[in-house]
């Protein structure tokens, strides 16, 4: 049975997530949505927003959605599924609104280690609305919301009418800097097409391969070869206190002067991602244990890891999705296409060394000193 894919709708406080979700809603091509939001305080303000509040929206009340009711998002994921089962509810997909405060990762867990859930649900994408008007500074702000945008799959660009032309391109290239891998789309109060929305997740076994490739898209994040900007790389030097990031160049957070001055490339240069494809096969033995090690040193540090593998020994690939430590069991596509077979690994990471992880991923082109299979 297909399973039920499922959008995951984040974005800063006020950035536009409630108004792309009404227009969503609106749109009668978008299929039969059920959604769950969330709200902080007592208020349903969420709730009366939405236009067609019907019995498939489910309102979580009693905290954000990231860290204190992640019962209650499984509790009403659930509830949608007994009613669909008893016949009571119809709905082709589930979109989920996060506050504007939520890191979307443990989110993204829940999905995953939930029995049950993963065998139903689908992630269809993490899409991050960013306000092309508050945006930048809101990314200079806080990392929570870098980090929305470090884990999109699309990212979806709000506000531009109340932006000169130039700024939203600037914007836009900063958030492409954050997120070389994501699909980029303009929003009109909410309105984009939902071909740009959805089906930018990782595929289901019954998804093709070049649907598999389009999402871990590797070419693009191996295009960023993440030069520090200009400018917080000549304030470098004069950086006070413990050094970070990824050349050791970037200010620790809260250095005074590179927050006095360069406050944007403080929290941007804290993402980091690479890309590495594979030409032979690679060995299910090295791949665990590359992954084990990973995940043990630096699973928080991890914020997407998107894979499609051609592991030996098997003879169609296999789509691997993680998020920090939680790794969603490897699913098998039905076939390769064409010839052209290869390995592609994409993981995008806070405060993660570079060189690094890239050496770390030479591993997989090894082979282990006993076949244990
Ligand atoms: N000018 C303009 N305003 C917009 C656009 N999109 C959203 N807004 C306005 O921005 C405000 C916030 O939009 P919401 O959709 O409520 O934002 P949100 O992300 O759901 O907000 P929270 O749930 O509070 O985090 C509202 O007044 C919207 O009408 C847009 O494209 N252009």
């Amino acid at each position: 049975m297909s399973r039920i894919p499922l959008t995951l709708i984040t974005g800063y406080l006020g950035a536009g997530k409630t108004t792309l979700l009404n227009a969503l809603l609106r749109d009668a091509s978008a299929g039969r949505i059920a959604v769950v939001v969330n709200e902080f305080g007592d208020v349903g303000l969420d709730h009366d927003l939405i236009v067609e509040t019907t019995e498939e929206t489910v309102l979580l009340s009693s905290g954000c959605m990231c860290c204190t009711v992640r019962g209650d998002l499984v509790q009403a994921l659930e509830s949608l599924f007994e009613k669909r089962s008893a016949g009571k509810l119809a709905f082709d997909r589930i979109v989920i609104e996060t506050t504007g405060l939520a890191d979307p990762a443990p989110i993204l867990h829940t999905l995953i280690v939930t029995p049950g859930l993963g065998a139903t649900l689908r992630m269809d994408g993490v899409v991050t609305v960013c306000d092309a008007a508050h945006g930048p500074a809101t990314l200079d702000a806080g990392f929570e919301s870098v980090q929305q945008v470090a884990m999109a799959d699309v990212l979806v660009l709000s506000k531009t009418d109340l932006v000169t032309p130039s700024q939203a391109e600037r914007f836009r290239a900063r958030l492409a800097a954050l997120a070389p891998g994501a699909r980029i789309v303009t929003a009109t109060r909410g309105a984009v097409p939902l071909t740009e929305l959805f089906g930018h997740g990782a595929p289901d076994m019954n998804g093709a391969l070049p649907e598999a490739e389009a999402w871990v898209n590797a070419p693009a994040y191996a295009l960023s070869s993440l030069p520090l900007p200009p400018l917080a790389k000549s304030l470098a030097p004069f950086a006070t206190g413990p050094t970070h990031g990824l050349f050791g160049l970037a200010p620790a957070p809260g250095s005074s002067l590179l927050a006095a001055i360069a406050p944007a490339a403080r929290h941007d240069d804290r993402i980091s991602s690479v890309s590495m494809v594979f030409d032979d096969p690679i060995h299910p033995i090295m791949l665990d244990i590359w992954m084990e090690t990973l995940i043990a040193a630096r699973g928080p540090d991890i914020l997407r890891l998107k894979a499609v593998i051609w592991a030996d020994g098997f003879d169609t690939p296999f789509v691997i999705h993680g998020v920090q430590h939680i790794i969603d069991p490897p699913i098998r596509l039905a076939r390769w296409s064409g010839e052209d077979r290869k390995s592609r690994v994409v993981i995008i990471g806070r405060d993660l060394p570079r060189e690094a992880l890239l050496d770390s991923l030479e591993v997989l082109k090894t082979r282990p000193m006993v076949n244990a299979r």
